[in-house]
């Protein structure tokens, strides 16, 4: 035998070994299909625990902590998410109160409605569900939100900390997949994390989150990070994504990441969500950005849309509400 068909040969049976070997240890995640992430019980967990705190609280006499949640026109997507917020803050004890202004509402009208809930003793958390009409200016909006009251982590303020590594109210959907994370036993230290998104709310923040380092107050991941965006070119995209241990995709276009973009065992976190027809039923959907039948067979762990990571902005938020509540982040 020719010295280089028997190293191809060894190579080979090397290969098949491995396989044989990790088919006969690894019963469970890696050859079969991918572990679901249930964003649903974790969010579960969540506000369960939210709830506890509550009760503690209100056992003690103080008054329950109080959200109050601002929507500017009727678009169908804002009023669900927002009747989600409401709905579990009925669940974790936290009084609401949702204002449904005009389409037309002034900025101006706007700005000082949100002056006045931060004003008030009686409110802790204070958000405007974005988007907002194209005639008001989001930033001013954000920023009119007092940073104590701001549970989105939407204020320049709170922005500025949590990019400087301090303590800071943290938007919900990026602090959310830190969580599905950690109660999932995913380790970031040292780790390949790939973000695909840039947006302020969710990518940026998520990106911070994942790469920055864990000795500080953001008690963030470690991971070694890349952030791909739309500007990141096809054939290139897919090296990245190879290359990561955990995925994370937020960028609204379903069946972006296909079963040959990602490593064996990734972890994939599916932050898109998109409404697509169904071809067999005809009906509405919403998927993800990851093509999920395709991906969790090669995948270690994997969120499903819905019932992944939207939930967990929403225990979040109540989460934050506490924190609000609590007064846990100084400002002054
Ligand atoms: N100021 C502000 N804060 C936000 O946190 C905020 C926002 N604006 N604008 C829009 C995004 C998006 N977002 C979601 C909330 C809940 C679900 C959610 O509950 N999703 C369910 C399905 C909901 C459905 O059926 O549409 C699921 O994935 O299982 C999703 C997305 C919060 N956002
Ligand atoms: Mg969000």
């Amino acid at each position: 035998m020719s010295r280089k068909i028997l190293q191809t040969f060894c190579r080979l049976s090397r290969k098949s070994m491995d396989a044989v070997s990790q088919k006969s240890i690894c019963t469970s995640s890696r050859l079969a299909a991918a572990k679901i992430l249930d964003g649903v019980a974790i969010a579960k967990d969540m506000k369960d625990e939210v709830k506890a705190e509550i009760e503690g609280f209100v056992a003690e006499g103080r008054r329950p902590p109080n959200l109050c949640v601002i929507q500017v026109g009727e678009d169908p997507a804002s009023k669900a998410y927002v009747t989600n917020k409401i709905k579990a803050c009925k669940y974790t004890g936290i009084t609401s109160e949702k204002i449904v202004l005009p389409v037309e509402t002034t900025e101006e009208h706007l700005l000082s409605l949100i002056k006045e809930k931060s004003d008030s003793d009686e409110v802790d958390g204070l958000l405007v569900q974005l988007p907002v009409p194209k005639h008001i200016t989001e930033r001013k909006v954000c920023n009119a939100v007092h940073p104590s009251k701001d549970v989105d982590g939407f204020n320049i303020i709170n922005i500025g900390k949590f990019c400087s590594d301090q303590k800071s109210f943290v938007p919900a959907t990026p602090a959310g997949v830190m969580e599905i994370l950690r109660r999932s036993g995913i380790e970031t230290f040292g780790k390949n994390a790939v973000v695909c998104g840039r947006s302020k709310n969710v990518g940026m923040p998520l990106a911070m989150l994942l790469h920055a380092d864990g000795v500080y107050e953001t008690k963030a991941g470690d991971a070694t990070t890349t952030i791909c965006h739309r500007y990141t070119p096809p054939e290139q995209l897919k090296l990245f994504t190879k290359t990561a241990d955990i995925l994370v995709v937020a960028v609204g276009i379903p069946g972006l990441i296909t079963a040959d973009m990602v490593k064996e065992g990734v972890a994939v976190i599916d932050i898109g969500i998109n409404r697509v027809k169904d071809e067999k039923t005809g009906k509405m959907k919403l998927v993800g950005d990851v093509d999920f039948e395709g991906v969790s067979k090669v995948a270690g762990h994997i969120t499903p849309v819905p019932g992944g990571v939207g939930p967990i902005t929403v225990a979040m938020l109540m989460k934050n509400t506490l924190t609000a509540y609590k007064k846990e982040i100084t400002f002054e």
